[in-house]
């Protein structure tokens, strides 16, 4: 079967798109898994942190199914959907979109670039829930904030919360950035444990200065990322709740792939996020791939989109300098 791939990314977390609207593939639920694996593999000419597949829905302009690495399907994929918001935009002439995801149908926009010629949109991140059964977290209490879990850190205390992909989040120093402490934690909490039965995305949180966080995270079925969406959107959140940060005013948010901005809002007790950032494409090429051995695909046709890499390099380089001087 001859597949055509998108490679893009936000801040740098990288995903193939694969338009199941243009195109009729026919996957089965074993293909969509076995696919993942094989064309997210780093050791491979292709590599990537999840595929975002763009399907028709009956309900909004186009829905979207994200697939980690290791197979496993996620509820939510924040840096995704911006990359998704784009192409579908794109497709179909539009500058907002309603897309479908596995638990909630979510607003995306067009807004004006965040960094000079940076394609930039919107996503809305919801719903939020603190209830510990919806990410789920096995403990015998109803919601962990701010707290320290006997059994995964004596010297942290965690945020639990729903986005709705779930996430385990700690407000931390740079010594604790620095130490093994949170690569430790999240293999723990993503293989077999008593807490997280499906894994868990853990972030460290680091306030540079009022309106400015940096944000690491381990994703649950990938491993450490450039970036994270749905996390740096949740401890964006939590740093609302220490008072770090104010709800409705824009928080800057730094990571490993360059920066994001992320506005909490909340309104009847129900909170949301608004993820804004660069949606990146990188090239586009088409994959010889026999279902059954889907590890040994071929390739053919790539075609670079230069420019934009070349533009996202400088946002890059200005979000590194100014990590180098506030951490
Ligand atoms: N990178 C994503 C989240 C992808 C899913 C995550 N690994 C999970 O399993 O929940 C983002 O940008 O939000």
């Amino acid at each position: 079967m001859n597949i055509e791939l998108l490679k893009c990314h936000g801040s740098g977390n990288d995903f193939f798109i694969i338009d199941e609207i243009s195109h009729t593939y026919n996957f089965t639920e074993e293909n969509r898994a076995e696919l993942a694996k094989a064309i997210c593999d780093r050791s491979t000419e292709l590599g990537a942190d999840g595929i975002l597949f763009v399907l028709k829905s009956e309900k909004a302009d186009a829905r979207m199914r994200v697939f980690n690495p290791d197979g496993s399907e996620a509820s939510m994929c924040g840096n995704g959907l911006r990359c998704v918001a784009r192409y579908v935009c794109e497709l179909l002439g539009l500058k907002e979109a309603i897309i479908e995801t596995m638990k909630a149908d979510l607003q995306v926009k067009k807004q004006e670039d965040i960094f000079e010629d940076i394609p930039t949109y919107l996503v809305e991140i919801s719903p939020v829930s603190f209830d510990l059964k919806d990410l789920p977290l096995v403990l015998d209490k109803d919601t962990i904030i701010n707290e320290k879990v006997s059994g995964i850190s004596e010297e942290l205390a965690f945020t639990a919360l729903a986005v709705p992909n779930p996430h385990f989040v700690s407000i931390v120093e740079k010594e604790q950035i620095t130490s093994d402490l949170q690569k430790k934690i999240s293999e723990y909490l993503n293989g077999p444990n008593d807490f997280f039965p499906d894994g868990v995305n853990v972030s460290f949180v680091k306030p540079l200065k009022k309106g400015h966080i940096y944000v690491r995270t381990f994703e649950r079925g990938v491993g450490f990322t450039n970036a994270c969406g749905t996390a740096m959107s949740a401890s964006t959140l939590v740093t609302c709740m220490n008072g770090l940060n104010k709800i409705e005013e824009p928080v800057e948010v730094y990571n490993n792939g360059g920066k994001v901005r992320c506005v909490v809002h909340e309104k009847n007790g129900r909170q949301s996020i608004d993820l804004i950032g660069n949606a990146s494409y990188v090239y586009r090429c088409e994959a010889e791939i026999n279902m059954e051995k889907p590890q040994e695909f071929t390739l053919s046709q790539k075609e670079e989109h230069t420019g934009e890499i070349k533009q996202y390099a400088k946002l890059q380089e200005y979000a590194q300098a100014v990590l180098k001087e506030w951490m």
